[in-house]
């Protein structure tokens, strides 16, 4: 039950520094935030400012030097790191700017890797792969192999992927970097059709400015901080 769909991911002074020497180098520079359900939130700024090092704080895969990072009410820092494999892997998704489909896998056995994961019987599994297979509406794909697929279905896959153990926190890393304009907007439509709703949050860094219609809030970083939040 989530009391506060408004604030499900909460962040506050979140810095993340390098030391190499003597030489501090600030990464991410105080930064806070919150983001709501039901909606796509777009993480945008030039290369090296920090948007994939605050991905990975708020994922809890990367630690903040100083801040706190709530997901959904839980502080991850209070997590051992088993604690916060095994919370991501129930509760976030992702998506990766190159699929990260494992190729010696099919369409199917690459879809069911969180359950298999979460350890769910092979009949919900089979049941749960036959729904998302048609949503994506790639069922005659399902015995191929990812090299059969185009980027574009790739992508698709990935979605299903993300999707299947029904996540609450979907981040996504340039998902349609790698993809030309019309694959990008199918990949984009499909995300919003399949995974928008009140519970979910849904936070991608990108640099492609073709999908930012697709955007409830775009947060605009720059050099470590967060320099605009804008609603359309
Ligand atoms: N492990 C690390 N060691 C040293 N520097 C790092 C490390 N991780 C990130 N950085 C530096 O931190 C800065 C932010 O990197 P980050 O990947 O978060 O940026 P980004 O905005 O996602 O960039 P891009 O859009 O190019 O992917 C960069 O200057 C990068 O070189």
């Amino acid at each position: 039950m989530i009391s506060d769909l408004k604030n499900c991911i909460e962040f506050s002074n979140i810095s993340k520094t390098i030391q190499s020497g003597e030489h501090t180098q600030w990464i991410l520079k105080n930064i806070n935030g919150r983001l709501q359900g039901g909606k796509i939130i777009l993480l945008t700024g030039p290369s090296g400012c920090g948007k994939t090092t605050l991905l990975s704080i708020l994922s809890g895969i990367l630690s903040p030097t100083s801040g706190t990072v709530k997901v959904f009410s839980q502080d991850l820092a209070k997590l051992s790191e088993k604690e916060k494999t095994i919370f991501r892997r129930h509760h976030m998704g992702f998506i990766f700017q190159n699929y990260n489909l494992v190729p010696s896998l099919t369409v199917q056995q690459n879809i069911s890797i969180p359950l298999l994961a979460q350890g769910m019987s092979r009949d919900l599994i089979f049941e749960r792969e036959e729904k998302i297979l048609t949503l994506l509406n790639m069922e005659t794909f399902a015995h191929c192999y990812p090299e059969q697929l185009s980027g574009g279905q790739q992508q698709r896959i990935a979605i299903g992927r993300a999707l299947i153990h029904e996540p609450r926190f979907i981040l996504c890393d340039e998902p349609t970097a790698a993809l030309d304009e019309g694959a990008g907007q199918n990949v984009m439509t499909l995300l919003k059709n399949l995974a928008m709703s009140p519970e979910r949050v849904i936070l991608i860094v990108t640099h492609d400015n073709r999908i930012y219609s697709y955007g409830n809030c775009i947060l605009e970083m720059k050099e470590g901080s967060i320099i605009s939040s804008k609603e359309q």
